[in-house]
Formats: C-alpha cells, structure tokens, sequence
C-alpha cells in the first residue's frame, strides 16, 4: 500500500477500526478517509455510492458493522441481520463500482457451525447448524465473505475476508448489556471494587470456551493480509489459546484487585460451548499475534481506568 493511498477505515471510531486508523497513522499513511454513521450512514446506498464517487478510495478497510454480545445478538437479531446485510452490500458494491484497488472485510469466528469439531478451521463454514443466540448476525456475515467471493469471480476484485475471534482492547464497548464479556467484566469487578460490593455476577455457568485477541494483534493482522493475502479463502485471526469463562473471570477479578465473590447467573445463555479456530493458515501466511491474555487485560483494565467515570458514560 502507497503511503499516499487513499485508505477508507469504515467504522474508525469502534473497537476494530480506531486500531487500525492508530496502526496506519503509526506507519505513515496519512491520506485517510474517515466517516461516523452520523456523516455516513452505510445502510443508506445512494449516500455510500455518493461518497465513493466523491473520495475514490483505493483501499479499503470494512471494520463497520452491528457488533454486540451475546445477549445484544439474541434480543435484537433483525437489527443485526438488517444493517449488516446493508454495510457490507452497500461498501462492497461501491468499492467495485469504484474500481478499489482492495477491499479486507472482517466477519467473525460466529459463523462456523454450533457444535465444529475444535480447533475450527476455515473449511467448516457451512457444515452444520449455527448458534442460535447469534444466527441472524452469523448468516449476515456469511453473505459478507460470498458478497466478496462472488464479486473476485465475477468481477475480478480483490476483496479478502478475514474472520477474527473474540477481540477487546482500548475503545471496546463497556455497556453492560450489549457489549461482550470482557469488557463486561472488565467494568463489572471495577465498579465492585469501587462500591465495597460482595460479589459479581457473571452471565451463564461459566463453563464456555472462548478464545481471546487483542485489538491491536487484530489491527497488525488486517494491514499484514491487506498487503499479502489474495484470493477467496477466508482467514481466521485468533490466539490459538481457549479459557473458560470462569477462568477469565478470575483472571478479570486478580487483574482488577477485586476481594469479593463470583455468582454465576444461569438464567443468561451460555451461547457456544467452545469457539477455538484453527489458525494455521493465519500462521503459515506468516503472521502470529503477539499480545498474551494477562498482560491484555492489564493493559486494557489501565486504559478503562484512565476514561474516568461516571460509568453511565461508558
Ligand atoms: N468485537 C468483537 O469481539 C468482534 C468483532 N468482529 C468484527 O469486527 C468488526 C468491528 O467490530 P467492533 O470494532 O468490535 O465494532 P464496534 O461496535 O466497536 O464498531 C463498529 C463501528 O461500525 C460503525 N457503524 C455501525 N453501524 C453503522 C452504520 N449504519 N453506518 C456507518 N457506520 C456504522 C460505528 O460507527 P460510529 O462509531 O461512527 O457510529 C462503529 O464505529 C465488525 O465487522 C465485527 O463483526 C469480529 C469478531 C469479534
Ligand atoms: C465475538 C462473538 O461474540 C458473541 O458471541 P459470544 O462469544 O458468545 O459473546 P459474549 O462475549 O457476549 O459471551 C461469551 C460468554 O461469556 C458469558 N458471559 C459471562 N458474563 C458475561 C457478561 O457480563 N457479558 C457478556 N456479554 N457475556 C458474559 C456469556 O454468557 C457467554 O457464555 C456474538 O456477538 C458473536 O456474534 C460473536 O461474533
């Protein structure tokens, strides 16, 4: 990528996207493009088609979607399947109309079936039912990775497909009911912490696997595959390491200086029994993450420390 590239971060502000507008900053790309959903509402087509008319994007990085957690996903799946159907219809149909050198969407580990054998390679994608609490974001982001097959095939355009596990970092989204489970609990043992309060609660029986990736490992890997992965096979972005969610939250509870007790609430869904991908591929195209889970979390507990509260601002 030319350092005076037109580079478009869609979605700069979130999780995913503000690391990746820190990484091109950092190496010297200064010719973004960036947009809110309140300059830029990608749902909206003709307003998409607008602005790649107007900007010319010569690359582009897909990091805007309808992102929450698990019970984000369960409580409100046609906002989900809705805007992230029109997102990624919307920017991928103008990249090409635009003639963009090179497009890198990012779907997520959610898609491969419920019960995948472990570690979850690439070629598991539609091999068995999904996990229901997350299908209508799962099958949006399905048709993401065919919107870019069937556009190279088509149309010869280079647009690649990433699919990252589980993320957090500096930015994530500490709502307590939409966000995800680290950052969740990130806030949850702080606030404890702050009030003197017993216990926490943690949503489900803490028996699930997940696999966790720092944000900025996320944003070092999608510059790494902008620039050396071609073609229609889709990548996992992972750690390669799984921890229950009883162990994060122990983890979570030390890093934080928590004293008091977990209460597991089984009434919240526990989702996917496990969700380790297989991330050889991401290896042998010669990328590894570098960010361990303990020194992340500190990391990002400092980072959330730093923001300050009141909390309702989160
Ligand atoms: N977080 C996670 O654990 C994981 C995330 N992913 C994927 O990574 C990508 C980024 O996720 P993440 O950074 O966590 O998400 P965030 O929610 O942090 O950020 C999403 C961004 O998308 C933008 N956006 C949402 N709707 C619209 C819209 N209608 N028009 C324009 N912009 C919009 C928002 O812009 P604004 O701030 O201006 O409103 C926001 O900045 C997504 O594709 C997600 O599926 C994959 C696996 C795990
Ligand atoms: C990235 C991925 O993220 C989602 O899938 P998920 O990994 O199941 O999501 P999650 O992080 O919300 O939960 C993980 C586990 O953690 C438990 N858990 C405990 N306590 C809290 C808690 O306080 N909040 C949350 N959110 N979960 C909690 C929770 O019960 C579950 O067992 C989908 O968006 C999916 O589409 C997707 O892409």
């Amino acid at each position: 990528m030319d350092r005076n590239a037109r580079i478009y971060v869609a979605g700069h502000r979130g999780l995913v996207g503000s690391a990746i507008v820190r990484k091109l900053t950092a190496e010297g790309y200064g010719n973004l493009l960036l947009r809110t959903s309140g300059e830029l509402d990608l749902r909206d087509q003709a307003a998409v088609a607008a602005f790649f008319a107007a900007e010319q994007p010569d690359y582009v990085f897909l990091a805007a979607a309808k992102v929450g957690g698990i019970v984000a996903n369960n409580t409100y799946p046609a906002e989900f399947i809705y805007d992230n159907l029109m997102i990624e219809a919307n920017v991928i149909h103008s990249s090409y109309r635009t003639g963009v050198s090179k497009l890198l969407f990012l779907g997520s580990t959610c898609i491969y079936p419920k019960m995948a054998s472990q570690p979850i390679r690439e070629e598991y994608l539609l091999t068995g039912p999904l996990e229901p609490t997350n299908e209508a974001y799962a099958i949006a982001k399905i048709a993401g990775i065919s919107l870019c097959r069937s556009y190279n095939r088509q149309y010869g355009t280079r647009f690649i497909a990433a699919m990252p596990t589980n993320l957090y970092g500096p930015n994530d989204n500490f709502d307590l009911e939409k966000s995800h489970v680290l950052p969740a609990l990130i806030r949850k043992f702080h606030e404890a912490k702050i009030a003197g309060a017993p216990t926490v609660t943690v949503w489900g029986t803490g028996a699930p696997l997940r696999e966790f990736i720092h944000v900025d490992d996320v944003a070092d890997a999608a510059l790494y595959l902008m620039r050396h992965h071609e073609g229609n096979d889709i990548v996992n972005i992972g750690s390669g390491e799984e921890i229950s969610i009883r162990d994060l939250a122990l983890l979570v509870k030390i890093v934080v200086g928590f004293e008091g007790e977990l209460v597991f609430d089984a009434s919240k869904p526990d989702g996917t029994p496990r969700k380790l991908s297989d991330v050889s591929r991401l290896h042998s195209l010669g990328w590894r993450h570098r960010i361990g889970l303990e020194d992340g979390v500190r990391e990002t507990y400092e980072w959330f420390v730093g923001q300050g509260f009141p909390a309702e601002t989160m």
